[in-house]
């Protein structure tokens, strides 16, 4: 049996929409959760596939292999990732923010963000659960990710400032940002190959099925769920990229330099290994 994460977020929806979950529940169980308990389930062999957070996939990538061509990523914004922020940017020095606690990559993008390319060095950070009030209760910003960004970025944001951290990643390194990889666990595929292989293609069909309708048939299922308009939804998944090709993985190796330099990686990541599937692993540099 292969124990499968899977993110609660909207975002990877057209990777599960149109999966065959009877036909796959014969060798795979699905674990709902956000990426924050999905990252230490990984970490921990709790489960042993899954989209998690591309921080995490750094953190442990000696144990890991990437599923070929499946990410979450963005070539500019990416639409559910926003700092909401009393002060401008440019002026955050010195005061407090909170970040989500679903969080791995988008908090360090974040950090990296602010002081890479502003130059902040005093921010104080406090990590919390995700909810927009009680975060600027007591700071003066907040990080929000995934569904609860976008819900807050309907309601809430009068008279604040808001940037989307994929926007900013692009303004500033021209490469686009992969928040999350689909990754296993190295003894899992020695295991498992053809369930594993299974789950990847009906991700694939999955993906590739939405993106040819133009995300329409998904985007009123999820109007149902969240709100919204069908419209937005179509536009939200057309923003994001589900896949992960030569370019995004540049800019994810690009990110794991960065978060090195900066302290947040204890190892300088320069491989993404990454599943050929029937012919072994691949090594990118
Ligand atoms: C695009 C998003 O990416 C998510 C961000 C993650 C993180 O910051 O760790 C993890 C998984 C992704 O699904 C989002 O949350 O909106």
């Amino acid at each position: 049996m292969v124990r499968v994460g899977e993110i609660l977020y909207t975002n990877v929806h057209p990777f599960f929409f149109y999966m065959d979950r009877e036909a796959l529940s014969a060798h795979s169980r699905f674990i709902p959760s956000i990426p924050a308990r999905l990252n230490d389930a990984m970490a921990n062999g709790e489960i042993d596939v899954g989209a998690i957070s591309s921080f995490a996939y750094g953190k442990q990538y000696e144990d890991l292999i990437l599923m070929p061509n499946l990410a979450v990523a963005s070539h500019g914004p990416v639409g559910s990732i926003f700092l909401f922020s009393r002060a401008p940017i440019e002026d955050l020095d010195g005061k407090s923010i909170a970040l989500t606690h679903s969080s791995a990559t988008s908090s360090h993008l974040l950090k990296i963000i602010l002081r890479r390319f502003y130059g902040h060095r005093n921010i104080d950070y406090t990590t919390m659960a995700p909810v927009y009030q009680d975060m600027l209760e007591n700071h003066d910003a907040c990080l929000l990710i995934g569904d609860d960004a976008i819900q807050a970025n309907w309601r809430e944001h009068e008279q604040m400032y808001v940037y989307d951290l994929g926007e900013r990643w692009y303004h500033f390194t021209r490469m686009p940002m992969t928040f999350a990889v689909f990754a296993m666990r190295k003894q899992s595929l020695a295991e498992e190959p053809q369930a594993l292989q299974a789950l990847h293609d009906d991700w694939k069909k999955s993906e590739e099925r939405a993106r040819a309708d133009g995300y329409e048939e998904l985007a009123h299922a999820v109007v149902a769920d969240h709100g919204g308009n069908i419209p937005f939804w179509q536009d939200y998944f057309k923003t994001l990229q589900h896949q992960f090709t030569r370019v995004e993985q540049r800019g994810l190796l690009h990110f794991y330099r960065l978060a090195h330099e900066e302290g947040y990686l204890p190892n300088h990541v320069d491989r993404l290994s990454v599943w050929d599937i029937g012919m072994g692993i691949h090594s990118i540099h």
